[in-house]
């Protein structure tokens, strides 16, 4: 299995601990996180993207416990093995398209895939050298989710990619998200609300908080 987690817990400042249902996914596999607002789901994605050490348990990607890392071992293993998209782009204003690509390919300290293919792939090729400023939101998505897939990452975590996107445009990143993971061999994690996405994923688990 790439990605496991087991008896995974993780407590914020204060706050009653969560505990995680058990999660596997396996290379080119999709998995969906389901549950209420506030249940974990967030959380979830950001111990398994590393980013949280859990209270207990722990998380498992190609055999490598996350929790072993130290800090800078964890964001070297991050920026080569983990792609994560966010809710909100977080594109960098000063650079193009192709530039906040080549960014991860820097922080990952890895070639990565061909930007200009990827741009083709994701449909955007012809913004590759716009400013990231006069993008459409949904433009936008797109390069974060072609900036996540730049260094082929074994696991992409994507949260909430579609909660601003109509049904059409819903349905168009799910798919991209999907063959693009496929394609890399990756193990595709996505924490939704959106009911709609359950269509195109059938794997889900479901986060409730105590
Ligand atoms: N930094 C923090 N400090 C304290 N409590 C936090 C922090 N981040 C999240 N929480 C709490 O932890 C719980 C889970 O939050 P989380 O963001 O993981 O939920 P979520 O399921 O992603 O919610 P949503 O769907 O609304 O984004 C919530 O009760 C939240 O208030």
């Amino acid at each position: 299995m790439l990605l496991e987690t087991s008896t995974l817990s993780y407590a914020h400042p204060g706050q009653r601990a969560i505990s995680f249902p058990e999660l596997s996914v396996d290379a080119g596999e999709a998995l969906l996180v389901l549950g209420r607002s506030g249940s974990g789901k967030t959380t979830l994605l950001n111990l398994l993207a590393g980013l949280l050490t859990p209270l207990s348990g722990e998380v498992r990607l190609g055999g490598e416990k996350l929790s072993s890392l130290s800090g800078q071992a964890m964001d070297l293993f991050r920026g080569k093995n983990i792609g994560i998209v966010f809710q909100k782009p977080h594109l960098i204003a000063a650079l193009n398209v192709r530039q906040n690509l080549e960014l991860a390919h820097f922080f990952g300290k890895k070639k990565g895939q061909d930007t200009t293919q990827l741009l083709a792939e994701l449909g955007i090729e012809g913004k590759a050298n716009s400013s990231v400023l006069t993008l459409s939101e949904g433009e936008a998505q797109r390069v974060s989710i072609a900036r996540a897939l730049a260094n082929s990452p074994k696991l992409i975590l994507a949260d909430e990619p579609t909660s601003s996107l109509d049904d059409e445009n819903t349905e168009k990143v799910i798919q991209l998200l999907k063959a693009q993971a496929a394609k890399i061999g990756a193990a595709l994690v996505i924490v939704t609300h959106d009911q709609r996405v359950k269509n195109q994923i059938p794997n889900f688990i479901e986060v409730k908080a105590a």
